[in-house]
């Protein structure tokens, strides 16, 4: 299978680089960064592409992956339902390609994210706190974001009501951001990778389901297993959960 990576200087980038490349499997054919060319995907002959760059500039490129037929396995984040839509819109010219949104590719993070929606409907009160590197363009982070979306629909489902909250007065982002019903509370701590904690409560006790990325090595093995199979799987998919057995 022949790669490229989009962001490849970047922080996690590098790491997918290195990844492929120590893959028998795979081979790194583009390595494009800031102020590179993107045709070099098309010249090189690169048949899935890894996209790890900005919230502002990765729909351009997987529009240009998707007019030329190349698979895209995107961990960039600030995909809203209307961006999906667009993408999903676009696939709809180009049927056979595959592109996968996942808002996190290490294994943990999506354990974190699946046992969050399984407990929900069990508690009144449910939470996020995502805690990263001050770097980071968006906030709240994609998988503050997702989770919040999944923890909402599994509520949803259950018929659970809304997260209780009496307050009647507050500084504005007192109680974080607002996503499905589901409070989100961002910190920026140099040191810090990835982190989140997801807080449930009810009746006489809580649970907290944490996760932490200590290094970005965390995010290539989903990362990799994205690149393996996404040509099987055409059309949008969100979250590397689908591709796995869970
Ligand atoms: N889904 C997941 O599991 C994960 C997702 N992420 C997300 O991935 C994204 C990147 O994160 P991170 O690696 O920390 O960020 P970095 O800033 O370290 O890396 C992004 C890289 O992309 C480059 N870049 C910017 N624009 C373009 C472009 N048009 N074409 C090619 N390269 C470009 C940047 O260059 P320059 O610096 O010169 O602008 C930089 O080298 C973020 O959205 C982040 O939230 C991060 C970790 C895990
Ligand atoms: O920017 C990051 O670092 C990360 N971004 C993703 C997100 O926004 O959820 C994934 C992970 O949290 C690291």
């Amino acid at each position: 299978m022949r790669v490229g990576v989009l962001g490849a200087r970047g922080k996690v980038g590098s790491e997918v680089c290195r990844a492929v490349e120590g893959a028998e499997d795979l081979a790194l054919v583009a390595a494009i960064d800031q102020g590179d060319p993107i045709d070099a995907l098309v010249s090189e002959g690169a048949q899935v592409v890894v996209d790890f760059t900005h919230p502002d500039v990765v729909m351009d490129s997987l529009e240009f992956c998707i007019d030329h037929g190349i698979h895209a396995v995107v961990g960039t984040t600030g995909f809203d339902p209307n961006r999906l839509d667009v993408l999903g819109g676009w696939l709809g010219s180009s049927p056979a390609t595959g592109v996968l949104i996942a808002p996190n590719f290490s294994i943990g993070a999506i354990l974190m994210m699946r046992f969050a929606a399984v407990a929900a409907p069990f508690y009144e009160s449910v939470e996020i706190v995502e805690l990263h590197h001050p770097d980071k363009a968006d906030a709240p982070s994609g998988t503050a974001r997702r989770t919040a979306e999944l923890v909402a629909a599994a509520r949803r489902e259950a018929g659970s009501p809304p997260v209780p909250d009496a307050t009647s007065t507050s500084l504005e982002g007192a109680r974080g951001a607002v996503v499905d019903g589901i409070h989100i509370h961002g910190l920026r701590i140099r040191g810090l990778v990835a982190h989140q904690e997801v807080v449930l409560g009810g009746a006489g006790e809580t649970l907290t389901i944490r996760h932490d990325s200590l290094d970005r090595v965390s995010f290539t093995p989903g990362v990799l297993t994205g690149v393996r199979q996404i040509a099987d799987h055409p059309g949008l998919t969100v979250g590397l959960e689908h591709f796995l057995d869970l």
